[in-house]
């Protein structure tokens, strides 16, 4: 078993058909963003307190009213049967093993309700992308909420789905023979064409409008995905959302935007406290977590570390790379003389 995230992804690579593994490696435009979201943890330093006398490290937080075990969540990735026949459950039920949430993806390739029937009683996160037919969107959500889902995580970085030059290259534009996005059909069988899937649109047409109407729509409190510019994180208070959650994506919209983890300081400080701020992108390692949260993050989320795991050894691959984060993470709060997350604060943190 890989002992380190890099090991895995090598070991998903060679696993893994090309053209996929460049899907889940890949990025929009030259990957500047890509590679910018780890480097920017390179150059933070952490600065450790001595004689603290802090014990054994505290790592649980509570998120929108659920306990978590470890601060690392698993961010929504499409199409999981691609990196493992048994797809998005065994991510499920290795998150769910390892106390914490799965964000499942709108574009998984198994259904949410068989998601979350694999892992009863964890807590699962529904990701969103808004269709522009407001009908089927909440269809989507009321199946969300039927299958226990405790929170709806609004994708709003994809006005149109960022330019990847792998993919292009690759012409990897569609899932292949037998495997779909299963949130997807319209649930009607007697239909003319049978319980069609419909095609996921992105829309450049969606505004704040429609997180107004999801607001409406949904008593299941809703984290904006994909906010990154602080002019942005006040607008979504305004719009009542219950937690924001900076992201460029993983570099795969946008080409450009700045790392991940140098947007938080700005957002964390427009939104004051008035909620939790997550974060994603580049995070590989405990200190990264560690830098994140001592930056104002109240978690952190992985994605394509998820996908190695799944890729590599499957159910319990994932449970490996979650189990290093979580290790990591306790390690590096002792080191710092840390005795627990919520003691994290900036003062641990250098440019470098
Ligand atoms: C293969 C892949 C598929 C993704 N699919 C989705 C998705 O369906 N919905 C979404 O909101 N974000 C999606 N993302 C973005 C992730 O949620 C997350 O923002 C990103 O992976 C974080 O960066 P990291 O991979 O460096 O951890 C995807 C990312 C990857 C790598
Ligand atoms: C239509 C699926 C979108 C998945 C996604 O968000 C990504 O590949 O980054």
């Amino acid at each position: 078993m890989p002992r380190t995230i890099r090991e895995f992804e090598a070991a998903a690579r060679d696993r893994l058909d090309p053209a996929h593994y460049d899907y889940f490696a890949g990025g929009a435009g030259e990957e500047i963003t890509v590679r910018a979201n780890e480097a920017a943890f390179a150059r933070l330093a952490l600065l450790p307190r001595v004689l603290r006398g802090a014990g054994s490290p505290r790592i649980g937080v509570t998120l929108l009213g659920s306990p978590v075990a470890m601060p690392v969540l698993v961010a929504p990735t499409a199409f999981h049967r691609l990196a493992d026949p048994e797809g998005e459950r065994a991510t499920a039920r290795a998150a769910a093993g390892a106390g914490t949430i799965m964000i499942v993806s709108m574009a998984a390739t198994v259904a949410v309700e068989d998601v979350a029937a694999a892992v009863p009683g964890a807590t699962l996160w529904f990701q969103l992308y808004v269709q522009p037919d407001m009908a089927f969107t909440e269809a989507i959500v009321r199946r969300a909420e039927a299958a226990g889902c405790a929170a709806l995580v609004v994708t709003v970085d994809s006005p149109a789905r960022g330019r990847r030059d792998r993919d292009l290259r690759n012409g990897f534009d569609d899932l292949p023979e037998g495997m779909r996005c299963e949130n997807m059909r319209d649930g009607d069988p007697g239909g003319p064409d049978g319980d069609l899937v419909r095609p996921i649109v992105m829309s450049p047409e969606i505004s704040w409008e429609h997180v107004d109407l999801l607001r409406r729509m949904t008593r299941l409190p809703i984290v904006l995905k994909g906010v990154t510019h602080p002019a942005d994180a006040r607008l979504a208070l305004d719009h009542g959302v219950s937690a924001l959650y900076v992201s460029n994506h993983g570099g795969r919209q946008l080409d450009t935007v700045p790392a991940a983890v140098d947007l938080l300081p700005e957002i964390v400080a427009a939104v004051a406290g008035a909620v939790p701020v997550l974060v994603d992108g580049g995070i590989r390692r405990g200190p990264d977590v560690v830098k994140a949260m001592a930056l104002g993050a109240s978690a952190v989320a992985v994605g394509r570390p998820v996908i190695w795991g799944l890729a590599a050894g499957g159910e319990r691959g994932v449970a490996r790379v979650l189990g290093l984060l979580r290790d990591e993470v306790e390690h590096t709060l002792t080191l710092c003389g840390v005795a627990s997350v919520h003691d994290l604060g900036p003062d641990l943190v250098r440019p470098c």
